[in-house]
């Protein structure tokens, strides 16, 4: 009697192209949905921020901006914050198999991860020459956000930003990390772990394969030690609108868009967005 042998992870990286298995064919396929997700949903290519990365704001622009308000410089951060969630959201959504999840887990894995993405993907609209990054329109270097009143946390930003581009991450390699990234089944409050650690798992060989081919292993132990320094920056933005909302309640409870509200304020539901 021939001893039936399940295909296991190992045989999935061995297996040659002539006789692909089916778990083979199911994270190609999954490898394409997240290359697709990325591109509808990275709000800007690359193409288009590189062509734009020498728009520079002149010197009165810096001005005008360093003189406005705590208030407004805020809410405009917090408007352009929201916009790139929005767009994460969505990224989250097309992903196969997250729209599966119970609700609970959904919301659980945009509060907990949507900011890390923003954050990862804000490294694609940054010169490192510069040290500039896009924002409204053009590059501005961190003296543009001195009204906010967080430089420390604006500095911490920027030091990431550049430390990812020092990567060279690809397209590709940034879609399947920040994938990975949202779809992580430590998350706290999950209710169907097993379910977030099916899909982690199969992005997760699906990243490790593309690193493989393209011969950028190494790479993915790299990004794992800047996640420590995401959830740093994460931490320290809650803190730091905790800190505005004690001194402007009315602003953040009038003027703020109501998704960064419900993500990084614990009074109201995700619910909304994700219908
Ligand atoms: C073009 C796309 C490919 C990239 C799109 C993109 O990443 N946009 C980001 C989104 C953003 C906006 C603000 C922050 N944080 C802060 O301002 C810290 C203080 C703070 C905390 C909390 C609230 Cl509510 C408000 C302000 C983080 C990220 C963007 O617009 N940026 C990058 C970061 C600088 C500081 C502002 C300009």
């Amino acid at each position: 009697m021939k001893e039936i042998r399940l295909p296991s992870v190992v045989d999935f990286y061995i297996s040659s192209p002539e006789q692909p298995n089916t778990m083979e064919l199911e994270i190609n396929k999954l490898t394409a949905n997240i290359f697709k997700s990325h591109r509808e949903t990275c709000q800007f290519r690359v193409e288009e921020l590189q062509a734009l990365q020498w728009k520079q704001f002149t010197r009165e622009e810096v001005m005008v901006y360093q003189c406005k308000s705590i208030e407004e410089m805020w809410e405009r951060c917090a408007c352009r914050l929201t916009d790139a969630i929005q767009y994460v959201v969505e990224f989250a959504k097309r992903i196969d198999g997250f729209m599966e999840f119970c609700q609970n887990d959904q919301i659980v894995l945009l509060k907990a991860g949507s900011l890390e993405v923003v954050l990862v993907r804000m490294s694609r609209a940054f010169n490192q020459e510069n040290n500039t990054v896009f924002f409204e329109g053009k590059y501005a270097g961190t003296e543009i956000f001195k009204s906010l009143g967080c430089m420390d946390l604006v500095t911490s930003m920027f030091d990431f930003a550049k430390s990812l581009c020092t990567l060279h991450l690809s397209e590709e390699e940034v879609a399947l990390f920040t994938a990975l990234v949202l779809i992580n089944s430590e998350r706290q409050w999950l209710q169907e772990k097993a379910k977030v650690e099916r899909l982690h798992t199969h992005v997760d060989m699906a990243f490790k394969r593309i690193l493989l081919r393209n011969r950028r292993d190494g790479l993915l132990s790299k990004l794992f030690q800047k996640m420590a320094v995401l959830k740093l920056l994460c931490a320290q933005h809650i803190e730091k609108l905790r800190a505005f909302r004690q001194l402007y309640p009315l602003i953040v409870h009038s003027l703020f868009p109501p998704l960064y509200k419900e993500l990084f304020t614990c009074d109201t539901d995700l619910q909304t967005v994700i219908e």
